[in-house]
């Protein structure tokens, strides 16, 4: 199991038009399926720096966070310890064990809403995908997502009261 961290990128967090997926380039098995930018946290590292080095690696944008997006967390102790162990996760950010969603392969993901800083520039496909996509409110779900992120996808629209 691996945490994965990931954000959904908006143009603004108080009054969102429009959300940021791409579309994944690799293993074949993901391919052409649409999700958050992200990636995995590596060891030693904080959730928040590991989706910034994401984010930069990815897409060659500095992102601000807002908050988390909540999932069901997980629920079984052995993830639990895996969860607790890695670095960023003691502490303070203790819950944020309670706020991961379930993705493929068994692995968590922490999302955040997040937003361009300014002059970062337009996002651009530089490593694992192959297609960026602003979608517009109302048409959110107009691409594949990855099945894992279908209810992650929703929650941000209630937690951003947007119709998709
Ligand atoms: N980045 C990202 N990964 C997701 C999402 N939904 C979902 O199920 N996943 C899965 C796909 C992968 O199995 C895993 C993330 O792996 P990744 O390949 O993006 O991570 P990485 O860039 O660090 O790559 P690597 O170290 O494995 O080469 O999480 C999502 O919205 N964003």
């Amino acid at each position: 199991m691996a945490l994965v961290v990931a954000a959904a990128i908006l143009d603004d967090l108080v009054h969102p038009t429009r959300l940021l997926a791409a579309r994944r380039s690799a293993p074949k098995t993901l391919a052409g399926a649409w999700e958050f930018p992200g990636g995995k946290v590596e060891p030693g590292e904080l959730p928040a720096v590991a989706l910034r080095r994401e984010l930069v690696e990815e897409l060659g944008v500095e992102v601000a966070l807002g908050s988390l997006v909540a999932g069901p967390g997980i629920d079984d102790a052995e993830g639990r310890g895996v969860l607790s162990d890695l670095a960023g996760l003691g502490g303070e950010d203790a819950d944020a064990a309670h706020l991961t969603w379930p993705i493929h392969q068994g692995h968590v993901m922490l999302v955040w809403l997040a937003v361009l800083e300014p002059g970062s520039g337009e996002p651009r496909p530089l490593q694992d995908h192959d297609e960026l996509r602003w979608l517009p409110i109302g048409e959110w779900l107009s691409v594949p997502w990855l099945p894992a992120d279908l209810p992650i996808v929703e929650a941000v629209a209630r937690d951003l009261r947007v119709t998709i």
